[in-house]
């Protein structure tokens, strides 16, 4: 059995997806990509909560909570944290819950620095190129394919 308890998390400027250039992240809202999100976990009898902020600081506080919470499983895109919070990482080692990344664009295909994460050698698995999709890609994979804390 997979993952029944995961967060939903998205960082810094994802509030502004359907209008922030569109030709790269194309047309559909957080609020579209959440509410499916909640659906497709319900769907397949876990729960998903789900949280975005612009600010690194919360960010961490959320992840630090998520470990009270029970939390099996994280999927993040981390934004333009991806390649600069140390802090960030640290805390999801520091609550030692699984994630996956995910990124809307191919971070491989743009600017030579945005290649570079500070997430993707701890990941269970990194997802980027797949538009939105990818979030649905990997719930489905942690629905799927990652344990429940407890059993880990
Ligand atoms: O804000 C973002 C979004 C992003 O994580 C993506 O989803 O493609 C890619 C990052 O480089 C960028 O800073």
């Amino acid at each position: 059995m997979g993952a029944r308890k995961i967060l939903l998390l998205n960082g810094p400027n994802l509030n502004l997806l359907g209008t922030r250039e569109p030709q790269i992240y194309g047309s559909t809202t957080l609020s579209d990509i959440e509410s499916a999100a909640v659906s497709q976990a319900s769907a397949a009898g876990a729960t998903l909560s789900f949280y975005q902020t612009n600010h690194e600081g919360k960010l961490i506080d959320r992840i630090h909570t998520a470990r009270t919470e029970g939390i099996d499983a994280i999927v993040i895109n981390p934004a333009a944290f991806t390649h600069q919070s140390v802090a960030l990482r640290d805390a999801l080692l520091g609550v030692d819950i699984p994630f996956v990344e995910v990124h809307v664009s191919n971070i491989h295909k743009r600017e030579e620095w945005r290649a570079k994460s500070y997430f993707s050698d701890k990941a269970e698995a990194v997802i980027c190129g797949l538009g939105v999709f990818g979030y649905k890609a990997a719930i489905e994979f942690v629905l799927e394919h990652m344990k429940e804390k407890a059993k880990l």
